[in-house]
């Protein structure tokens, strides 16, 4: 039977996510929580599945859940988009804030407002939670559904109402078109990195997209971590049965000159 990594305590976004997945698919991993994004992709590699936020409306990409991904040898499964809600709660007069490390980047107006609280970053929202029961000076930003009604509460403090973060579904499969419904497009995610370094070579990468009218959504360079101001590229393209074959021509192109790992392809559930 596989198991699903997630990060933990039970009912973080993460959690929820899993619920979605669910409900979508009808497979149903039995879920392991874990305290950190470290461990859960460093054991979804044993246990199967992992569960990573990767994009947030107001954050932009997660840089270092990006580099858990790269560096891990998980492939995507699928995608799920979810809405995000942040109530703050407080005990009267709070000395600190417990605010998970994504989660305050998406609340930073709110935050600018409270420089006299000590902020403590967690590394999920449901210990923000716990450290907040925890606490007789304590606060929190906590998701909304966490939320009781005898908290003392400030609703909706995220930086823009419409907030919505995108998790990727691992697995430790081998790499294959993974179809939920069918005739759906599907996105592809890979990552180039350059064999050598010489001028040109992103204009090379765009062009051979450009050439196949290939629509890319995003393009991000991160650094590889083995010297000093060597890149490679995250890209992300959305495809079909029937642009398929221009998919396989422009990467088989573009391995002469880059290293390039497909990390998915892959449906928006
Ligand atoms: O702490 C949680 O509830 C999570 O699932 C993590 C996480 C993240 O790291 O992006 C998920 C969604 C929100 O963007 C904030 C936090």
């Amino acid at each position: 039977m596989n198991k699903i990594a997630i990060l933990g305590p039970k009912n973080t976004y993460s959690d929820v996510c899993f619920q979605v997945y669910h409900h979508k698919t009808q497979h149903e991993p039995t879920p392991i929580y874990l305290r950190s994004m470290k461990q859960v992709i460093d054991q979804g590699e044993s246990l199967g599945y992992a569960i990573l936020p990767i994009e947030n409306t107001l954050e932009g990409y997660v840089q270092s859940h990006m580099d858990l991904l790269f560096f891990s040898n998980l492939h995507i499964d699928s995608e799920i988009k979810l809405e995000i809600q942040f109530d703050y709660i407080y005990k009267p007069n709070p000395k600190r804030i417990y605010v998970q490390y994504v989660t305050k980047n998406q609340c930073l107006n709110f935050l600018e407002n409270h420089l006299d609280e000590t902020i403590v970053l967690t590394e999920s929202n449901v210990e923000s939670y716990e450290k907040y029961l925890n606490d007789p000076e304590g606060a929190a930003i906590v998701p909304r559904h966490l939320v009781k009604p005898i908290d003392l509460v400030i609703k909706g403090v995220s930086d823009e109402a419409d907030n919505h973060t995108r998790f990727l579904i691992l697995n430790n499969q081998p790499l294959g078109l993974k179809l939920y419904n069918k005739d759906e497009p599907y996105k592809v995610s890979i990552v180039i990195t350059p064999k050598e370094d010489r001028p040109g070579l992103l204009h090379e990468i765009l062009e051979g997209f450009g050439d196949a009218k290939i629509n890319l959504i995003s393009i991000m360079s991160r650094p590889t971590k083995k010297k000093m101001g060597t890149y490679h590229f995250f890209l992300e393209f959305m495809a079909d049965v029937s642009t398929q074959r221009i998919v396989e021509t422009v990467l088989n192109e573009l391995k002469h000159t880059f290293d390039i790992r497909v990390l998915g392809m892959y449906q928006i559930l």
